[in-house]
């Protein structure tokens, strides 16, 4: 397991925006810290402040109050440059650059340490080579930047961020409009580079799911209930997940650490059999508003069974298959004891 050091801490830190000369504050106080070797993801409901919090732990906009320390000084006393060289920032806008291929684009990270002509040395080319084969993208060396895909050209942007060799990594969104596989690949990746390469890595998204199964650590923002953070398990734990998300219709499942959809149950049947038929089937009748009361039988008119051999009702006709079975049931007169 790669070290692991405090990088950035934030102290009393108010986020929020000057607007016609009002301070209006979007987080207050929060007290936290992001470490090197560590996936973090800032997670929290349209309009919580996520973008607000990573524009200004980059320095986009000044906080309202408190400070950001970043390695042994302040934010604000960095230059640009100097910044330049401790945070690289991948934004998910769609580039407006037009003709530049994906190795000019990736060599653009190195521009902190370029000078003002941009030439880079053979020392600047191998980083370059070696951020394109971390991410894996040398097939898409040179094509242009405005041919790709969301997801290739998502890589090619954490690619850049990896040429310009910084401790910490700041991404909004980055798994946006991308498709699920390639939603898991990019997580993978930003996980696989905060352990191999020590980085620190904090991202915003709305992947849930994705955030729970692969950060090491979360950040929940809620304007309700302030920030709260954690590792998953922990949060899930304390109840704030449940809270933080808690909507009609979808449930906190402590059990499995996930989000579920809490079906309207209209009714009950008895299920038996073996895994992993069993649990299909049971996902199926959820699906139908249908709760499984127990595995005997007791209480309810049907029971249904599911193995290798097939689907059954009350041990009758064998079904071929979930669909079948569900057919089967929306036809029995009086299904359920519940119904
Ligand atoms: N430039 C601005 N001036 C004033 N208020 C702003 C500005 N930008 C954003 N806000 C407000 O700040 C609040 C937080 O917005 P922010 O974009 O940080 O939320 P978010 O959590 O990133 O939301 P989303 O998940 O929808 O992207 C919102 O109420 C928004 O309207």
């Amino acid at each position: 397991m790669a070290e692991q050091h405090e990088t950035i801490r934030l102290s009393h830190l108010d986020t929020g925006y000057c607007v016609r000369n009002e301070r209006v504050a979007v987080t207050k106080d929060i007290n936290a810290s992001l470490y090197s070797g560590e996936l973090t993801c800032l997670l929290g409901p349209n309009g919580a402040g996520k973008s607000t919090l990573l524009k200004t732990l980059t320095g986009f906009i000044a906080p309202l109050n408190g400070e950001i320390t970043i390695g042994s000084k302040s934010l604000t006393e960095y230059t640009d440059s100097e910044l330049a060289k401790v945070i690289g920032v991948v934004l998910t806008e769609r580039l407006s650059v037009s003709n530049m291929t994906v190795s000019e684009l990736v060599g653009m990270g190195r521009s902190p340490y370029t000078g003002f002509w941009g030439r880079m040395d053979k020392a600047d080319k191998e980083i370059v080579d070696e951020a394109i084969s971390l991410v894996g993208i040398e097939a898409l060396r040179g094509r242009t930047v405005q041919t790709l895909s969301d997801g290739e050209r998502q890589k090619v942007m954490i690619a850049k961020s990896l040429a310009q060799e910084t401790p910490v990594i700041f991404l909004d969104e980055p798994t946006a409009f991308l498709d699920y596989p390639s939603k898991v690949e990019i997580m993978q990746l930003l996980q696989s580079l905060s352990r191999e390469k020590s980085k620190t890595i904090f991202l915003s998204t709305h992947d849930l799911e994705l955030a729970l199964q692969i950060a090491d650590k979360i950040w929940l923002l809620d304007k309700p209930h302030g920030v709260s953070i954690g590792t998953p398990e922990d949060l899930s734990l304390n109840g704030d997940m449940g809270r933080y998300f808690q909507r009609d219709g979808v449930v906190f499942d402590i059990e499995t650490g996930l989000f579920k959809i809490n079906h309207r149950i209209s009714g009950a049947v008895s299920l038996t059999g073996c895994p992993p038929y069993v649990n299909m089937v049971r996902k199926a009748l959820a699906r139908q508003g249908l709760a499984v009361t127990d595995d005997c039988g007791c209480g309810t008119k049907v029971v249904v069974r599911a193995d290798a051999t097939g689907y059954f009702i009350n041990d009758g006709v064998c079904y071929r298959s979930v669909g079948e079975l569900l057919d089967a049931l929306k036809e029995l007169p009086d299904t359920t004891a519940g119904r």
